[in-house]
């Protein structure tokens, strides 16, 4: 999933009280725009009665029937979402029960959950995050909501469709979800997914290793590890999905990624206001023109990757995601994809394939940075596995049984620094639900916390520390039941093995070729974070040394 929060996001902001000011004021201060409308309504009514009344009060007072109508709209405002809200019991900030702009602000400061650990703190385990949500943390709550489609998915994920066409990652209808999945689930298969390694290892993990070994390694260069694996990332989305390689790797830049960037706005604004995803999209252009625009440059890459694939006919032998998804048949109806809906579902792969695995294996070396002991053993584990530096070593020669510390490494590290840490949306019935022993309303958006999860001591002892060898210990069983990085349930990811496999290949071979230390330890690397989570600055800067 490309991250969406960050400069694009201040600058919707922007853009938006932009619009405020130059329109608001301007029509408030305006008082013959005020006249002309109270005169309008005035002309509506018959002479002499009630409304004639208030109508010529608005008219001949403007500023008064303004500030009762502010009154009066804070008053609906407090009524309904205070006093006779179902959600009165459920405590949390007053400005938050009033108003999803608390919301709004939470996700442009980047620490969304961080705030909700604070207000879970201060609060309890049920918190009222916005006038309708309801953030929960408690394990208990996790299998009620998310191990069946009964709670649907929220409003929220419309923002990820594109030219209105739903995707597997963005639909919230549960009969639609349930007929891709039904079409998709089989090929995303361990056995299946091996057809795949070969473009991982080619396209992604060798290309980037090699490029280390023939620029960085051995010279004083900072190496910006955030940015590598995600041009990796994005090569090996880019061939999988589409057919071709971007040639980040090689090149830096390729205008798909700015063209996703760009709509970071968009979607932040789209995902705080669900109403906005009722609007065409070109009527959204005041809130990002580039946005607009480069959504659609975004579709047409598409729209053109898949005529290029489909005008080779059967001349091609890939067993890629894009293979996968022309070709995929539902098993009970015999129905195949639409073009729109192939298109749609090669851009839901980019979307949610991406930064979570570059960011993901970014989280893992900072961590492996900050404890050399760790790194060491790793090192001597994989020395062992993959006794030639330079030779490709296959996902299943890198096993849990034969290199089960590299597996403990990157579970751990999806635990600490889990990159969707925030709750996923989901609408409670209708009827309402007793959840972990509350009773929420029907209607209610609804979400666990992943993050606190992974931080409760009860489950995780210490959980502050990064300990991998707690999943080599007798309790690793009874913890996986409660480690959620991939969510759980129908909606949990569906590309989970794809993603193993990337960041298994990718952190055994960079850590087997490379010593490598931090270029600034004195920095410390947060976590910002909207819906998904990045290093925050955007960097993780080493020095590469080759190893033997
Ligand atoms: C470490 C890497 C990854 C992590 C942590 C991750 C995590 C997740 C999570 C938590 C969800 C559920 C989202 C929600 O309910 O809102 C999800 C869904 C999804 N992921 Fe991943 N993901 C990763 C990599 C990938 C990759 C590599 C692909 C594809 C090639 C992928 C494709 C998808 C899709 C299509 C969905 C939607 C599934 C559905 O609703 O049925 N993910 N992912």
């Amino acid at each position: 999933m490309r991250s969406i929060y960050g400069p694009s996001f201040n600058r919707a902001i922007s853009h938006y009280k932009r619009l405020h000011n130059a329109v608001l004021p301007t029509s408030v201060r305006n008082m013959q725009y005020v006249n002309d409308i109270t005169s309008y309504i005035g002309s509506l009514v018959p002479e002499g009665g009630a409304i004639e009344q208030v109508a010529k009060s608005i008219k001949d007072h403007p500023l008064q029937a303004a500030s009762i109508g502010v009154i009066a709209y804070a008053t609906y405002l407090i009524g309904d979402h205070l006093i006779w809200s179902p959600l009165r019991n459920i405590p949390g900030p007053t400005v938050a029960k009033l108003s999803r702009f608390y919301m709004a602000n939470m996700r442009k400061s980047g620490k969304e959950y961080k705030i909700i650990e604070d207000l879970h703190r201060q609060y309890g385990r049920f918190v009222r995050i916005g006038p309708n949500t309801v953030s929960i943390s408690d394990r208990n709550a996790l299998k009620e909501i998310y191990s069946t489609q009964h709670y649907r998915k929220s409003d929220f994920y419309n923002t990820f469709t594109f030219k209105g066409a739903p995707n597997i990652f963005s639909t919230t209808d549960p009969a639609y979800h349930n007929k891709i999945r039904r079409i998709m689930s089989p090929s995303f298969s361990v056995s299946n997914i091996s057809g795949m390694e070969g473009y991982i290892l080619d396209s992604g993990v060798i290309a980037l290793v090699d490029k280390f070994d023939k620029e960085f390694a051995d010279k004083p260069v900072e190496v910006n590890m955030y940015e590598e694996w995600h041009y990796m990332a994005f090569d090996i989305i880019g061939e999988l999905a589409f057919g071709q390689s971007f040639g980040l790797i090689q090149k830096g830049y390729h205008p798909f990624t700015k063209w996703l960037g760009t709509g970071r706005a968009l979607v932040a604004a789209k995902s705080t206001f669900p109403i906005l995803n009722h609007f065409p999209e070109w009527s959204l252009f005041w809130i990002s023109p580039k946005g607009v625009s480069n959504r659609r440059k975004l579709f047409k890459f598409a729209e053109d990757a898949y005529a290029a694939r489909r005008s080779l006919g059967d001349k091609i032998d890939r067993r890629d995601l894009m293979a996968l998804v022309i070709s995929s048949v539902d098993p009970e109806t015999g129905e195949r994809f639409t073009y729109e809906e192939q298109i749609a579902e090669s851009l839901a792969f980019v979307i949610a394939g991406t930064d979570t695995t570059s960011n993901t294996l970014t989280n893992t070396i900072y961590l492996l940075c900050e404890h050399p002991d760790i790194l060491a053993r790793l090192q001597e584990e994989l020395d062992r596995v993959m006794p030639d530096r330079n030779a490709a070593t296959s996902y299943k020669q890198l096993g849990k049984e034969n290199a089960p510390l590299l597996w403990a490494v990157l579970m751990e590290s999806m635990r600490v620094r889990t990159v969707l840490p925030s709750g996923l949306p989901r609408i409670v019935p209708k009827g309402g639900r007793v959840i972990a022993g509350q009773f929420i309303p029907g209607g209610t958006e609804v979400s666990v916390n992943p993050h606190l999860i992974h931080y409760d001591p009860d489950i995780f002892p210490e959980p502050e520390k990064f300990l991998p060898d707690r999943w080599l210990s007798e309790e690793a069983n009874e913890m996986a039941k409660f480690h959620i990085p991939f969510s759980i349930g129908p909606r949990m990811c569906i590309g989970k093995n794809i993603a193993w496999m990337e960041a298994t290949l990718a952190l055994a071979h960079f850590v087997r070729r490379f010593d490598f230390k931090l270029a600034h330890p004195e920095k410390h690397i947060d976590i910002a974070h909207f819906f998904l989570s990045r290093p925050n600055p955007p960097e993780c800067n080493v020095f590469l040394t080759t190893r033997p």
